[in-house]
């Protein structure tokens, strides 16, 4: 019986290219003057010194940890830092509507039901758990966000990390078995299913013939009562 989900975001809930031709645009063009304008609030400056031990440079100025950041930009790589920034750039971009979160059309009727039925719904994305609680606070449905009893970020662990999983099962406080977790990427379920968890793989996009999980193309097709 599954008491808990937790969902991924980019290729699950929303559409990757909503993250890659709308978020990580509006990030890069606003980071320069963000880090130049911010660098000095808690958060930020921690953030900051965060990107600069992950690359080796704990002394870069400015100038040199914004070339970092726009490397790990290049690269999609899924720091720490990197996306506390990004979460922190996007605030402006919601909440002036220069863009809303995209949901896919199954994903507020699907996550509704399995809500009433006593499921506890979680998000675990590597975009940082404010970043995760703007998507879903400006969705294109509007705030879904009292749907969610939790967010984790990359702070439990990468998401391929078997030891991520066996921390957010603890924090939720079921055991994995019960615990169902949708991604689109295979790489992401096999830790989750090394953990012990249930798993279900989204393809909202191409084929995935390396994968060892159960495929579905929308929310939809998953009725946690059958699994
Ligand atoms: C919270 S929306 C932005 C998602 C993001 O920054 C990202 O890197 C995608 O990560 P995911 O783990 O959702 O695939
Ligand atoms: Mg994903």
């Amino acid at each position: 019986m599954i008491r808990a989900i937790v969902t991924d975001i980019e290729g699950t809930t929303s559409d990757i290219r909503f993250v890659h031709n709308i978020l990580f645009p509006y990030a890069r063009q606003h980071l320069p003057d963000f880090v130049r304008d911010n660098a000095q609030q808690p958060d930020v400056a921690a953030a900051l010194q965060s990107v600069r031990e992950e690359a080796g440079q704990p002394q870069a100025d400015l100038a040199g940890v914004t070339d970092i950041l726009l490397g790990f930009m290049d690269q999609d790589r899924k720091s720490t830092g990197l996306k506390a920034l990004q979460g922190m750039i996007w605030r402006d971009g919601y909440v002036n509507g220069n863009f809303t979160g995209h949901l896919y059309p199954d994903v507020l009727p699907a996550l509704t039901r399995w809500k009433a039925q006593g499921i506890e719904l979680y998000v675990y994305s590597s975009g940082s758990v404010a970043a995760q609680k703007l998507l879903f606070g400006y969705s294109d449905e509007g705030d879904i966000t009292g749907l969610f009893s939790g967010y984790f970020d990359t702070h439990v662990g990468a998401k391929r990390e078997v030891a991520a999983y066996r921390t957010i099962a603890a924090e939720i406080g079921q055991p994995a078995e019960q615990l169902l977790f949708l991604s689109d990427i295979h790489q992401e379920l096999d830790a989750a299913a090394e953990a012990g968890w249930q798993t279900l793989q989204l393809l909202r996009g191409e084929a995935d013939s390396e994968s060892r999980h159960r495929q579905v193309t929308d929310f939809f097709q998953i009725n946690p009562e059958s699994i």
